[in-house]
């Protein structure tokens, strides 16, 4: 798939979309020098004597002429075979083997799209009307879509049951449908008015509306009685008598449409904490004035440049390094990692978990990345022998990774992702503590999310964002649980530093208390 990296996903439709020109003018300019040729031919046949006699219909019982009749077979002979040549000449064989072949974004990318969006509408509030005129919340105006593109969306929504998002991209469908007819744009659409309202009319059914349900089934089996689903009509009409609700059967007596929101599965807090508000387990005004940022000067490379370290949190602790990366480090990360990206079959093997595609480095593949270990090392005092290689992510378009620790232990709150057999545990110990840096400032969405501490980071250039994993007797801090929120829009990348607890002993003492 080529939708869990954005990166890879914007690339491919430059280069699919310029190659699709490039081939399809060539074929057609190919088919169009045959069919010249073609012409040609037929024109030179048509000017033959015999021909133009057997169009005047010249009484041929007296002809006979040797070379007239050598010219015509041999005519005939010659006309066969280059329309013959022309005719087997395979002219599609490129455009062939680019559409069946090489032709990137297929159908599950367009199905991962379409569910980014979606994810996107419920996280930061948007609406299907204002996303389908081109509008991500109050930023940058694109290309609207169309009612074909609005009612694809709703249709996907409405086929595996979602009839919660199925509705209102459905009703913009008609609506645009409506618009569309009165502009007299000529729009190419995949279905009819009444496949509109079927949809519109099982989505109102399923969401408690039977009045719609009825006004849009009873439209359509009006205009075509033969349609598929005009036959739900004595169903949704039993139904609407059986719920013994009153309705005249007018447009404007209808009840108000409810489109309830399945809340199965739904972290309300998750989603208020990725749109940057406070939730209950937040710092309150009194927590945060204890927070503070101040220089960091621990080691000699330090007093000439200080660390800004601002602590966001204090139990567990957790910190931000202030540009940690600097010059175009954060850009070769990136540049060394684009053509590596690589899909992570989540350990749930759940899409929708990671969308995220990710690689990483050992610190002898290029100095850049020994010099950022080092760097951390001396920023969080830890040894970085037992260090894993730095990762490097590109999240997709509406890209997330759901709730997790990154330790391998495993525990209650939730399903571990990570697998324990990727680190060598007994040699290496846990991931103790994360050091997550961040490689681009995407320009709405995708921060990092503690639910447990109530802390949303928003994902800025060159910083890291440092926290433990583990506490210190040794078991997993589950209170590290966090996520990272959909990318909204613009590309977000990040790298891992996972701290392990071998050669910490001293640097990080043990300490038998379950709490600390
Ligand atoms: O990208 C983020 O904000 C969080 C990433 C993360 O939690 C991870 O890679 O383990
Ligand atoms: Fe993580």
């Amino acid at each position: 798939d080529l939708f869990s990296s954005s990166l890879q996903l914007e690339q491919s439709l430059i280069e699919t979309e310029a190659n699709f020109v490039r081939h399809l003018s060539d074929y057609i300019k190919k088919e169009n020098s045959r069919l010249n040729r073609l012409t040609r031919i037929l024109n030179e046949l048509k000017k033959s004597d015999y021909a133009v006699e057997s169009l005047a219909k010249v009484d041929i019982t007296e002809r006979s002429n040797p070379i007239d009749a050598f010219l015509g077979i041999r005519r005939v002979i010659r006309s066969r075979s280059a329309v013959l040549d022309i005719l087997f000449e395979n002219v599609a064989e490129d455009i062939l083997a680019f559409l069946i072949d090489a032709v990137k974004p297929q159908e599950e990318d367009l199905l991962g799209v379409t569910n980014s969006l979606l994810r996107l509408q419920d996280t930061y509030r948007l609406e299907a009307k204002d996303i389908a005129n081109g509008m991500i919340g109050s930023f940058d105006k694109t290309t609207p879509m169309t009612s074909d593109d609005c009612f694809l969306i709703g249709k996907t929504a409405a086929s595996i049951t979602d009839y919660y998002h199925a509705m209102p991209w459905l009703s913009v469908a008609e609506e645009k449908m409506d618009t569309e007819a009165a502009s007299g744009a000529s729009i190419q659409r995949t279905f009819t008015r009444n496949d509109l309202y079927s949809n519109i009319s099982h989505a109102m059914f399923a969401q408690g509306n039977v009045e719609h349900a009825l006004w849009y089934i009873r439209k359509l089996r009006e205009t075509d009685p033969s349609h598929p689903s005009a036959s739900s009509f004595y169903e949704i009409w039993q139904s609407f008598k059986d719920s013994g609700r009153k309705w005249d059967g007018s447009w404007e007596s209808l009840p108000p449409v409810s489109n309830p929101r399945p809340m199965d599965g739904v972290d309300v807090e998750y989603e208020a904490l990725c749109r940057g508000e406070a939730v209950e387990k937040s710092a309150s005004e009194k927590e945060k004035a204890k927070l503070f940022c101040f220089l960091q000067r621990n080691t000699p490379f330090q007093i000439l440049a200080p660390m800004k370290v601002e602590i966001i949190n204090h139990s567990p602790y957790m910190a931000i390094f202030r540009g940690l990366l600097i010059g175009n480090e954060a850009d070769r990360f990136k540049a060394m990692a684009s053509d590596k990206l690589k899909s992570q079959k989540s350990f749930l093997d759940n899409v929708s978990y990671r969308v995220v595609k990710t690689t990483a480095f050992k610190d002898s593949y290029d100095e850049i990345v020994a010099r950022v270990s080092k760097r951390i090392g001396e920023v969080t005092s830890f040894s970085m022998e037992s260090a894993e290689s730095t990762s490097v992510a590109n999240y997709g378009i509406g890209g997330h990774y759901g709730p997790h620790c990154d330790v391998a232990q495993p525990n209650d709150l939730f399903t571990n992702e990570h697998n324990p057999l990727s680190f060598n545990k007994t040699l290496q110990g846990d991931r103790l503590a994360t050091v997550l840096f961040y490689l681009s400032t995407p320009k709405a969405g995708g921060a990092t999310v503690f639910f447990e501490l109530g802390v949303s980071v928003p994902p800025v250039k060159n910083d890291a964002l440092f926290w433990f994993n583990i506490k210190k007797n040794g078991d997993g801090d589950f209170r590290s649980l966090h996520a990272s929120c959909p990318v909204l829009l613009g590309q977000k990348w990040v790298a891992n530093k996972w701290i392990h607890e071998r050669g910490q002993e001293f640097r990080y003492p043990c300490d038998l208390s379950p709490d600390v």
